[in-house]
């Protein structure tokens, strides 16, 4: 096997050459040993030797590419880099990376995506790229799933960044412009996958409305000295991406949207609300059919009716035709549930993300769907905000010269990922077996019986020492496990978006001794939740997950709270035969379920076991994920820039720091 040279490295021209570097593993395994060497040696150094080495690692990588010839001078410089961030680690944090933690940085700097289980350590196994990445000294994009990630690792890892002489920083939400641009000026930026592609989003407007200018008025404005707006970024260099499956993949559907701002009150906001009443003498079937996720469609006889009420077709402020108001209150009544797809609050609607859990502030729906909630929740209507930009995500991401990332669930997406970024995966072997058990599922007939059971669980878990997480789907059935906890007079936290306590302060509580803690999925990704001494003895923590969701990397990443890095922990599903994913996604389960019942009480018989259900819901949630797949597939075809799109896939990625 030929290593990867830098002009290799530099330019590689596929995926494929990518995954031939990184499943070398005798060649993996001898850099992660010279680096540990390189490491011994650093350590007796004098204080500042890190900052010496780095600029020495700048200078080496930014020559030209042809006089970088030798293929052992990457190892080389890869040798040194694991080296210096080897003894930055232990000299701020204390601790040694692990192997795996290499193999994943390696794989991660060479251009391919880590899969490494949840717990094994993926924050630090992100170190080296970025490190390796910042040398360039064109910004490197630490890109996380949510702000609250951002921050914290961040505020973990910039003391080892500093100790190396790499300048650190993490963007957020509310920046101005100058804050913005002055931590997208430090070689690492943290932040969310959110905010920073609104930044881009930012810049590419004023780019648009500078280049719009005509010729004189730029010539003018030049004469007068009038500064043209500066962006806010420099560029769409590198990028590592963590939770790379939810960022680059679940999250990709919903496109970035630069609203301009809300000009108060809806001019059409009465239409809305005669659209709410009217669709109560609409009936299913006759009227109206459901066409599939959350898609009404009217029938013949629908149309006809609608159109009948005169007034509204015909009223002076119509903004679209009038049936598309009643197909957008037949969606705000019949696929929209308040508390599991949005939250009013402060009188305003709030969007949840259904992976993630977080609640949206600035999100809003177009095509009239948000002032239909907002009229059905009888809210002020407000004017529909108008599109300043858009860029789907997929293109937003693969408009990063260099691009990786680490998840601890690639399972299944890897063709997708290699597909759509270019970025093959390399699953990181574990590093110990791991210690969680998963006990066998509870299953019950109604989610009334199955809230009780996880109650009943939990207080008996908590009761004996060990920290209990109930994980749920959505923040009703957070409120709703809350509200019967309390009737048990049992102390809990909750984390479901909408709660007063401060995220970090309630997860940093959720690893004490006997502490139940009930969240949406916003505690099921990237949270670290530590376990106190007495907690590690009583067998760690437990998770408890009361609904399966309809992708199994949600349930796996949600589990992955227990048993970390080697702790001992564990997990058990509950299944009600009314869960929404067996009614809307394998009815036949819950039929089957059901008759599994009559025939316990009946005859004595538990044929629930042989039914094998696990299996059957993890079939279901393939073809679910399998869907998933071929609708981002085609957004991706849809987007105006297919071809060049395409074309770019033959060229991306450049997997190496020295672009
Ligand atoms: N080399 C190490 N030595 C000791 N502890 C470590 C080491 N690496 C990571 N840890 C600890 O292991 C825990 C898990 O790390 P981390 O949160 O990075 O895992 P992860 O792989 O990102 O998990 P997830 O997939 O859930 O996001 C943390 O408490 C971290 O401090």
């Amino acid at each position: 096997m030929t290593h990867p040279t830098p002009g290799t490295l530099n330019r590689t021209s596929s995926a494929r050459s990518i995954a031939r570097q990184t499943t070398d593993t005798r060649w993996i395994a001898s850099v992660i040993q010279r680096g540990r060497d390189a490491a011994i040696a650093i350590q007796d150094d004098a204080g500042d030797s890190l900052q010496t080495h780095t600029q020495r690692l700048k200078t080496w990588i930014r020559q030209p590419h042809d006089q970088l010839k030798r293929s052992d001078e990457s190892t080389e410089i890869l040798t040194l880099a694991i080296g210096v961030v080897q003894t930055a680690v232990q000299r701020e944090m204390s601790i040694s990376l692990f192997d795996v933690q290499w193999h994943a940085g390696i794989v991660m700097s060479l251009g391919s995506i880590a899969e490494m289980q949840t717990g094994e350590g993926k924050t630090l196994a992100g170190v080296l790229p970025a490190y390796l990445h910042a040398l360039r000294g064109q910004g490197v994009h630490v890109v996380t799933p949510n702000a609250y990630l951002a921050r914290r690792d961040y505020e973990q890892l910039r003391p080892v960044y500093e100790r190396c002489g790499i300048s650190t920083s993490v963007v957020e939400d509310g920046y101005d412009d100058d804050q913005a641009r002055r931590a997208y000026a430090s070689d690492i930026t943290y932040g969310s996958a959110h905010t920073i592609g609104f930044d881009f989003l930012r810049d590419q407007l004023i780019e648009q409305q500078t280049a719009s200018l005509a010729v004189g008025e730029r010539f003018l404005r030049d004469l007068r000295g009038a500064q043209s707006p500066r962006g806010r970024q420099r560029g769409l260099i590198s990028a590592i991406v963590d939770e790379a499956d939810d960022v680059l993949l679940d999250d990709a559907v919903s496109p970035l949207i630069l609203s301009g701002a809300s000009n108060g009150d809806a001019v059409d906001a009465e239409l809305h609300r005669i659209a709410v009443e009217f669709i109560n003498d609409l009936s299913e079937g006759e009227h109206f059919v459901f066409a599939g996720g959350d898609r009404i469609e009217l029938t013949d006889a629908g149309f006809t009716t609608v159109y009948q009420h005169i007034e509204a077709a015909t009223h002076s402020k119509l903004v679209r035709p009038w049936h598309e108001y009643i197909v957008s209150a037949l969606r705000a009544a019949f696929c929209y549930q308040r508390d599991v797809h949005y939250v009013v609050r402060d009188s305003e609607i709030q969007l949840i993300d259904s992976s993630t859990g977080r609640v949206f502030a600035d999100r809003t729906w177009s095509g009239g769907l948000h002032q239909a909630v907002q009229a059905r929740e009888d809210l002020k209507i407000t004017s529909e905000s108008s599109t300043l930009g858009r860029v789907t995500k997929q293109r937003f991401f693969r408009s990063y010269r260099f691009l990786t990332g680490m998840t601890g669930t690639a399972d299944q997406c890897q063709d997708e990922l290699e597909r759509v970024y270019g970025t093959p995966v390399s699953t990181i072997e574990l590093r110990h077996p791991s210690k969680r058990e998963t006990y066998p599922p509870r299953v019950v007939m109604t989610r009334d019986e199955k809230y009780d059971a996880v109650v009943n669980e939990a207080i008996q878990l908590a009761a004996s020492g060990r920290p209990v997480l109930i994980g749920t789907l959505s923040v009703s059935e957070s409120l709703e496990i809350a509200a019967r906890l309390r009737e048990r007079d049992c102390e809990f936290k909750i984390l479901n978006g909408i709660q007063d306590a401060d995220e970090a302060a309630v997860i940093s509580a959720a690893g004490e001794s006997g502490a139940i803690t009930v969240a949406t999925n916003l505690a099921g990704r990237g949270t670290d939740i530590g376990l106190d001494p007495e907690s590690l003895t009583r067998g760690g923590l437990h998770v408890i997950v009361t609904q399966m969701h309809s992708l199994a990397r949600v349930d796996r990443q949600l589990i992955g709270r227990a048993a970390r890095c080697g702790d001992p922990g564990s997990c058990r599903f509950f299944i009600a035969a009314d869960d929404d994913l067996l009614i809307q996604h394998a009815p036949w389960i819950s039929r089957h379920l059901s008759r599994c019942d009559r025939l316990a009480e009946d005859c004595g018989l538990d044929i629930t076991r042989r039914f094998k259900l696990l299996k059957q819901i993890e079939t279901v949630q393939r073809r679910t994920q399998r869907q998933a797949t071929i609708r981002r597939l085609r957004l991706l075809q849809s987007d105006s820039h297919e071809q060049q799109l395409l074309t770019l896939s033959e060229k991306r990625p450049d997997a190496c720091w020295a672009m």
